[in-house]
């Protein structure tokens, strides 16, 4: 599904180039639940941003469904993203003012969507992440193993061809980190929901399929786990 083909990605800062991704190969399929490890400032935001098509400012091939991504203008990556992929952040980024239901819905509101049709989709994707009865509720009023999960569901609910998820155990602690964890297998497993996940954590990437290490720009292994 996502192809890139020696990908280089520079930054220029005064009259310094600053080569921050390097020559960077990899093939992610359909289906597969891929962590991404690396040291602070190996790369690794650089890259998903350019994955989940928040830049295209970079130098090699990028294939999407065997479709090159080069060349297009900011408006077709604003549509191939809204309609290929699915975020989720360290800091949830729930909207505090919104409630569960609403925060959830928001992207088919965005969208187009006819509220009857929104309401059914939502109640749809809260159960998929576990969560019931909490619709009404404001993100303050639950805890943040929950709020992770409103921002999941939201995430989803645009049944996006991938999940792209940056350090979302990040604000966690263990017991809850792992009850996410539980979720993406499951949405892996059950869904076949295409996860891609930065983490800092090597616990949390162990349970992954895939875990691809970045050093300095380039990949350092890239290796199935194994169970
Ligand atoms: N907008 C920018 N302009 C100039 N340099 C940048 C910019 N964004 C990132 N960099 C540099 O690119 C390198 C890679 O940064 P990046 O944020 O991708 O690393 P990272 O692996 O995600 O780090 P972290 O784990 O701390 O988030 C770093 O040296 C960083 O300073």
């Amino acid at each position: 599904m996502i192809r890139l083909e020696r990908l280089n990605k520079y930054y220029q800062q005064g009259d310094e180039k600053i080569h921050v991704l390097k020559d960077i190969s990899l093939e992610i399929n359909q289906g597969e639940f891929v962590a991404i490890m690396g040291p602070s400032g190996s790369g690794k935001s650089t890259l998903i941003n350019i994955i989940g098509f928040l830049d295209n400012q970079f130098e090699g091939e990028y294939l999407f469904k065997r479709n090159s991504v080069i060349g297009k203008s900011s408006k077709d990556y604003a549509k191939l993203r809204n309609q290929n992929v699915g975020f989720v952040f360290q800091n949830f980024k729930l909207i505090a003012n919104l409630t569960v239901a609403e925060n959830v819905g928001l992207p088919l509101l965005y969208a187009g969507y006819r509220r009857k049709d929104i309401g059914e989709r939502v109640n749809n994707v809260l159960q998929s992440v576990h969560l019931k009865g909490i619709a009404k509720k404001l993100p303050s009023q639950l805890s943040g193993g929950q709020q992770q999960r409103v921002a999941i569901a939201r995430a989803l609910i645009s049944k996006p061809s991938f999940l792209l998820a940056d350090e979302p155990t990040g604000a966690l602690d263990r017991h809850t980190s792992q009850e996410i964890l539980k979720l993406f297998l499951d949405l892996n497993q059950k869904l076949r929901s295409t996860i891609i996940m930065v983490t800092h954590d090597y616990q949390v990437a162990s349970q992954s399929q895939r875990m691809i290490q970045i050093m300095d720009g380039r990949i350092e292994s890239d290796r199935s786990v194994s169970k």
